[in-house]
């Protein structure tokens, strides 16, 4: 893949339209900075349309120089643009429905309508003195050969970025690929991806996505968005870094803290499992797994938990084996002995299953003292 690939972090647009989440101009700032101080190169700040506060928030990210390029969000009309030009932002988006069903069913329009608006309106945007992206809601369900269309319009008329939006999440990466690559041969302007995740794929369709020519992908920290998010920052980077060696010139080591920054502000709380900054995705509980780790800990590591700053977990449960509980036994100074340990296994499975967590040391402790051979016993 020979082409540059860069990120656009929609955090305080996209992200911030989950239904319920509000930040606050503050929260705005801060998530700002620290994407800036993480790498990111460009963000989508927010939408002057809402009015003067969102653009007082826009006005203000801008005066923190945090040298990235700011992307503001707009319809592709006057009143969209006038308040976008209003605005700091370098690149101005101007979004417009591809699909039929979206051009009937919301605006009352059709496919000729939205031809003849891409000229216009960025020239309109260009004459403000900024750069212009044209962006395809409904894509994934529009016709490819208009898409095209629109794609050659955008760049007759001067527009540096064309974004494909998967709005709906419907498309997998094959699918994807494929309207891409048309796409890229049409035009050769810059091209975003923009991949929802209603069905478990946008970081599978931004990768593909980036396979077959498109130069920007849209993210989200903690895949914040409409509905099932947008492709998470985090698993685009790591992906990206894994499967494909290309570094996103993002820090990866500052990747939890920007999903715990955006936690506390969305408050939508990171499930434990969730790839890359998930509390849990470095625990290890499974016996066959502790044991393998304890060994050698490529054994069940697909990347370096250290490349975030983090490092594997194990804990003792109902899947435990007993390398693990010598081992855990032994860091709080415990040695069962061979007729101890069946016993001790079965009362931290017996644990695990009363309480639905792991024993903590004491704990351990305790149930090491409760299964000690009674000396009477001993022969
Ligand atoms: C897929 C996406 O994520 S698109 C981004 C969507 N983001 C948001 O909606 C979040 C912020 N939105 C807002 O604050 C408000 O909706 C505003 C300020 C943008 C608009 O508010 P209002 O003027 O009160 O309109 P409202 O949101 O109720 O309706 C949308 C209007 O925009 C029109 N519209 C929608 N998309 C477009 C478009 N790309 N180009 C032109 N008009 C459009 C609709 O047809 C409707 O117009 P109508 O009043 O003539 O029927
Ligand atoms: O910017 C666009 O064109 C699309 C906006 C969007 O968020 C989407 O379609 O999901």
């Amino acid at each position: 893949m020979p082409q540059s690939f860069t990120i656009n972090d929609t955090t305080l647009r996209d992200g911030e339209q989950t239904a319920g989440v509000a930040f606050t101009a503050e929260e705005k700032l801060a998530i700002a900075e620290v994407l800036a101080g993480a790498g990111v190169t460009e963000i989508e700040v927010g939408i002057p349309a809402m009015g003067e506060a969102e653009l007082d928030v826009i006005r203000e990210i801008a005066r923190r120089n945090l040298g990235v390029t700011l992307m503001v969000w707009g319809r592709m009309t006057g009143a969209d643009i006038a308040a976008s030009l209003a605005s700091p932002a370098d690149i101005v988006h101007l979004a417009i429905p591809v699909s039929d069903l979206q051009l009937a069913a919301k605006l009352g329009r059709d496919r000729r309508w939205a031809l003849e608006q891409i000229a216009p309106h960025v020239l309109r945007v260009l004459e403000g003195g900024k750069e212009v992206s044209v962006g395809m809601e409904d894509a994934s369900r529009a016709d490819p050969n208009f898409l095209c269309r629109i794609a050659e319009a955008a760049q007759r008329a001067g527009a540096r970025r064309l974004r494909f939006a998967d709005t709906l999440g419907i498309l997998d990466p094959f699918a994807t690929a494929a309207i891409v690559a048309k796409l890229r041969s049409a035009v050769d302007i810059e091209l975003e991806i923009h991949a929802h995740d209603d069905l478990g794929l946008a970081t599978a369709n931004t990768l593909a996505a980036f396979r077959a020519g498109a130069s920007h992908a849209s993210t989200t920290v903690n895949g914040l968005g409409e509905r099932a998010g947008n492709a998470p920052l985090e698993e685009v980077v790591m992906a990206m870094r894994h499967i494909h060696g290309i570094d996103m010139g993002v820090l990866s080591t500052a990747l939890p803290a920007i999903s715990l920054r955006v936690e506390q502000a969305s408050g939508r709380r990171v499930a434990a499992n969730k790839s890359i900054v998930g509390e849990a995705v470095f625990t290890h509980e499974a016996g066959i797994h502790v044991d393998g780790l304890l060994k050698d800990p490529h054994t069940y590591q697909g990347f370096d938990p250290a490349e975030l700053g983090r490092t594997h977990r194990t804990v003792l449960g109902k899947h435990s084996g007993s390398h693990a509980v010598l081992s855990a036994c032994a860091a709080i100074g415990c040695v069962p002995d061979r007729t101890q340990l069946p016993r001790l296994l079965e009362s931290i499975r017996r644990f695990a299953m009363d309480t639905k967590r792991s024993p903590d040391e004491s704990e351990l402790r305790n149930l090491y003292l409760e299964t000690m051979p009674d000396p009477a016993f001993q022969i």
